[in-house]
């Protein structure tokens, strides 16, 4: 299977020619669930003699294709090239001869119903229950079947988009909103106009439609959802301002004019996703004490780290990501509790690690525990986990302690930015501009020593550890190590306050050590526990997702109908998969899972349905 080149995971040859800008014409159409219009691509030849012009698409019905000003029809191949499904098809169009190095290229087309982009909700589905809701996901490769592209993050293009929708519905999308006017002749409609100068990787287009509305949180920010839980966000919401100067502070200029949150409905895949302009975010998120609002820091963090600096193919998503979870870190730990703050946070994370290696290694797929991953062939949905995220994280804490720490390191980083801002880059890339910047002899013998190969290409754990204060995380040992040693017929020694000066964090770390313990908590200890701590009754997410797993790992038969009702309130992949494979593996749960999967997972976003579908081996990994 011939694919591009460069990008593994995309048929389009941007060594070719490349899509400078779109701009869309668009109509979103509620009833029949699919979106139709036209994608004006302005294309640059490479060369005068290059005569096709490669995309990808996928599910795309492509109508017709022409060129813009002469009105000539163009012709176009558009077939399936391999076997794997989520790479969809290529999209050939022959370019005139005398076109000369620049074109535009008009192409008519409608997405699919089942398009892997978009998902489409019924009213009930909503909190509101007035109107339908649609958003997208684009990233990784799901913008090919939004609209026809060059679908690899190796091309940066700006945009333009007119989108028609139903006058009770409001669109949105990642760029500045230009406003929405009536429909001519169609007074049941309006058009929303967007523009974004920054040119961005096709996984960064993005567009919402439903019935939302926004409150002001700043001054460059408003946040927007369905008026239900409006007052909740702006409140949860209300420090964006400080983390977005926090985050200029360490990284530069925020190029991007606005910056908007998007709270989505419960069944959105991820944490949050940075669109520019407007961050995607679950409302899982919504803890009521701001609690979690440390996906907002991340989500702010790729304004810098992944959408101004790009990985150039997914393979290098370390890059996007592991720069993103140390920026985020940093912010976090400057707008509250400083270093100490920033270490638990890393120890944390290397915990994350050790237990999605384990994981994946469990499951046979230790090749994506590598940074830098073969994605030859291979859907980068099922080859997303932790490892980008936190074995990146790991060695740029370990680059900071042995260069000198972060007085010599936070320079490099914001130097890093601005040397490859607007650009796509490759790790060999980023190595080779770190070796550049420490450039004294010590640092160059420093930086050698370091054992490249086993950081980008090994499978499993770094061979280092980086070594992270563990001073906040104290009482959570020590209180979790009381109850795995303490006999179960003398608990009299725990009370209510054991947990009255822990933080979200440290009630979260507390559990997850039980959690990771060798030792099997027992119910008779967590039914205990439950009554001391009300932990059941506790409704921040990162915290009853892992009360919950523990008590699936102890076997608490009273936990699996909370279990199963919280995998289906809401669709995070980061609790729901955990959780599943979790009651997959307790004999007595299995069916019970299995059955509230099947009678849910058309409610599902695809992305999500199709990768529980593999932790229940209902489908093939
Ligand atoms: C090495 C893996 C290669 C490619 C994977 C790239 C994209 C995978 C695709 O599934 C999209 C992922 C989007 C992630 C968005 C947000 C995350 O940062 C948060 C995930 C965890 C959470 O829910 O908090
Ligand atoms: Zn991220």
């Amino acid at each position: 299977m011939a694919l591009s080149t460069c990008d593994p995971c995309s048929f389009s040859r941007p060594d070719l020619c490349i899509v400078t800008n779109i701009d869309l014409d668009l109509a979103v159409d509620f009833e029949k669930n699919v979106i139709a219009g036209t994608a004006h691509l302005h294309v640059e030849k490479k060369r005068d003699a290059i005569e096709a012009l490669v995309l990808d698409t996928k599910d795309l019905n492509i109508e017709a294709v022409s060129e813009q000003g002469s009105g000539r029809v163009l012709e176009f191949k558009h077939h399936d090239e391999g076997n794997i499904k989520a790479f969809g098809s290529k999209l050939e169009i022959t370019l005139p001869s005398d076109a000369g190095k620049r074109l535009i290229v008009s192409i008519q087309y409608i997405t699919s119903p089942t398009c892997s982009a978009l998902q489409w909700l019924c009213p009930e589905q909503t909190a509101g229950k007035r109107q339908p809701y649609l958003f997208s996901q684009c990233q990784a490769i799901h913008a090919r079947s939004l609209f026809p592209c060059q679908d690899t993050p190796t091309v940066k293009f700006t945009y333009t988009a007119k989108v028609k929708a139903p006058r009770e519905i409001t669109i949105l999308m990642s760029a500045v909103r230009l406003g929405a006017v009536a429909c001519e002749g169609d007074s049941s409609s309006r058009v929303h106009q967007f523009e974004q100068k920054v040119p961005i990787p096709s996984y960064l287009l993005a567009i919402v439609g439903g019935d939302i509305e926004s409150r002001d949180i700043g001054p460059r920010s408003k946040v927007w959802s369905e008026k239900e839980l409006v007052e909740q966000a702006a409140f949860e919401f209300a420090e964006t301002e400080k983390m977005l100067r926090t985050a200029e502070n360490l990284l530069g200029p925020y190029v991007w004019g606005q910056y908007d949150l998007l709270i989505l409905p419960p069944s959105f895949p991820y944490g949050g996703m940075e669109n520019p302009c407007l961050t995607f975010v679950t409302p899982t998120i919504l803890a009521g004490d701001r609690s979690l609002a440390d996906v907002v820091a991340h989500e702010i963090s790729h304004s810098w780290t992944g959408n101004l600096v790009t990985n150039s193919t997914f393979q290098d998503f370390w890059l996007n990501e592991g720069h993103t979870v140390f920026a985020e870190r940093k912010i976090t730990s400057r707008m509250h509790g400083g270093e100490p703050l920033r270490q638990f946070l890393a120890n944390e994370g290397w915990k994350t690690l050790q237990e999605t290696v384990a994981t994946l290694t469990k499951a046979k797929e230790s090749a994506y525990t590598k940074l830098i991953p073969d994605l030859t062939g291979v859907d980068p949905d099922d080859a997303f986990s932790s490892v980008p995220y936190e074995k990146g994280f790991a060695l740029l804490c370990y680059l900071e302690q042995i260069l000198g720490g972060s007085a010599v390191y936070e320079p490099f980083l914001r130097a890093y930015i601005e040397h490859f801002k607007y650009q796509s880059i490759t790790s060999q890339q980023w190595k080779d501009f770190l070796f550049s910047y420490f450039c004294s002899e010590e640092d160059q013998r420093k930086l050698q020593a370091v054992d490249w190969n086993t950081w980008f290409f090994a499978e499993g754990m770094p061979n280092v550890q980086p070594q992270f204060d563990s001073s906040l995380a104290k009482p959570c040992q020590d209180l979790a190590s009381q109850w795995l040693t303490a006999a179960d017929t003398d608990l009299s020694s725990f009370t209510a306050t054991d947990l009255q000066q822990f933080s979200a964090l440290q009630k979260r770390e507390f559990i997850a050590l039980l959690l990771q313990a060798e030792t099997v908590v027992t119910v008779a200890k967590l039914q205990t526990m439950d009554t001391l701590y009300q932990l059941s009754a506790i409704r921040n997410s990162e915290i009853c997702f892992r009360w919950l797993r523990l008590g699936v790992k102890s076997r608490w038969k009273d936990i699996i109908p909370r279990a199963l009702e919280f995998v289906t309130e809401q669709g995070r992949m980061k609790f729901v998969r955990p959780i599943y494979r979790d009651l997959y593996q307790w004999e007595e749960a299995r069916e019970a899972a299995i059955e509230n999967f099947k009678k849910h997972c058309v409610e599902m976003h695809s992305t999500t349905a199709k990768e529980v579908a593999k932790d229940l081996h209902l489908a093939a990994h």
